[in-house]
């Protein structure tokens, strides 16, 4: 890190570390909250950011049936949220490898631990606010068995870290994060200020409480998940979005480059403003393409429903065509654990759904005992993102 990059509005502090050609320049980000000036454009987006979001909201309270919608939203997040580390598991390769037919596959097993460490974290908000505490357990499940073992899971990092490309040391390096005790400190106010009552909008805060974390950078491994992780979390204990709903990922993962820079824009110059605005417009446009999705499945899950009852389908058929939403690439011993039958029924039903042209057998020969839902994958992960791009005027 080059301290002539820092200048007198940046984000914290910059402290000089070690002696000699050792030397290197940490960064401490100074507690939140920031003094901000929300000017009129960003304003504008807060706004479309908070319609957006409410709209999703609302959708989730609406919908009967949401809870098979939130599956496939939660998975796609964890496969975005993942590939920005470089993880190349995509939503087919995830429900694959949950489906039993990618035994081994060390990319899947950690997207998988993500889609766990979500729903731990949910379930986990029921008893324990969001926390230091909650941040090393959910952590401990992102990170658990994954590979290289350096990771310490469930731990806060008891030596220096920094971010750059391979080979590089703190000195050449992109971002140093505070060394330990001021770590250590930075995350004590990081805690208190997520404990405080609102002092600014919920969405606000977000921003602010994600760069926070990336830029004290707690865990050895797996900060970029977890910061992000944490934002789901943070949605549904604040009530803004109790669902989760929202793939922010989906946006990042679209404009890496960009969303690294505004992070480090943020520490060297304070640029809270261009980093707000950035993350604001990103929530209405992933809360507006999660509305559309959503919108998608439904009419989705309609026409099967249709074209089953036309057919005279049994309910153990609706039955299993519902369980799709949650086991999208299916076998037939999946489908006699879900239905609760034997070998000859769940086969009768998987081909059923199969000539209704709501399954179709996966062509390759690795996996020719599986069927897959492709039409429900595609409006989950389908590059049409773009859409709610365009809808977006704040
Ligand atoms: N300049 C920066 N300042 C602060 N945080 C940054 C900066 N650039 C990137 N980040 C954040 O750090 C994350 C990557 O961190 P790193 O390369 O250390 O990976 P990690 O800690 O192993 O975590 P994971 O593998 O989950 O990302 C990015 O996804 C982003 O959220």
């Amino acid at each position: 890190m080059n301290p002539d990059d820092f200048s007198d509005a940046a984000a914290g502090r910059l402290m000089k570390v070690g002696h000699s050609e050792a030397a290197f320049h940490a960064f401490v980000p100074a507690p939140l909250p920031p003094v901000l000036n929300l000017d009129t454009p960003l304003v504008l987006t807060l706004s479309a950011a908070d319609r957006a979001i409410g709209e999703l909201a609302g959708l989730g309270r609406t919908l009967s049936n949401i809870r098979l919608f939130v599956n496939p939203f939660v998975r796609q997040e964890a496969v975005l949220s993942s590939r920005i580390e470089g993880t190349r598991t995509d939503l087919a390769g995830l429900y694959e490898f949950e489906a039993g037919q990618r035994p081994g596959d060390a990319d899947a097993q950690e997207v998988f631990n993500y889609v766990l460490a979500l729903e731990y974290g949910l379930e986990r908000l029921q008893s324990l606010p969001v926390s230091l505490r909650l941040m090393r357990e959910v952590h401990a499940r992102l990170m658990e068995s994954v590979r290289g073992g350096q990771a310490t899971p469930g731990e806060f990092r008891r030596s220096q870290n920094w971010i750059g490309a391979p080979g590089d040391t703190p000195v050449g390096a992109r971002y140093v994060p505070p060394p330990v005790p001021e770590m250590l400190e930075a995350l004590d106010q990081l805690e208190r200020y997520l404990h405080v009552p609102a002092d600014l909008p919920p969405l606000v805060r977000l921003a602010l409480v994600h760069y926070q974390f990336e830029a004290i950078h707690p865990f050895l491994d797996g900060n970029g998940r977890m910061g992000r992780l944490l934002m789901t979390l943070l949605l549904a204990s604040w009530g803004v979005l109790p669902h989760p709903l929202l793939n922010l990922s989906v946006y990042f993962e679209a404009r890496r480059a960009q969303y690294y820079d505004h992070l480090m824009a943020v520490s060297t110059s304070g640029s809270w403003r261009d980093w707000l605005q950035f993350f604001l417009r990103g929530v209405a446009v992933q809360a507006q393409d999660a509305v559309l999705r959503a919108r998608r499945l439904q009419d989705l899950r309609a026409g099967w429903l249709e074209t089953l009852q036309a057919r005279k389908a049994s309910a153990t058929s609706v039955r299993l065509m519902e369980a799709l939403f949650d086991h999208p690439v299916l076998t037939i011993p999946a489908a006699q654990r879900l239905l609760g039958v034997g070998y000859p029924a769940a086969k009768a039903n998987v081909d059923k759904l199969v000539h209704a042209g709501i399954l179709k057998p996966t062509g390759d020969e690795r996996y020719r005992k599986a069927f897959v839902a492709h039409d429900l994958m595609w409006i989950v992960s389908g590059v049409d993102g773009g859409v709610a791009e365009l809808l977006f005027s704040p």
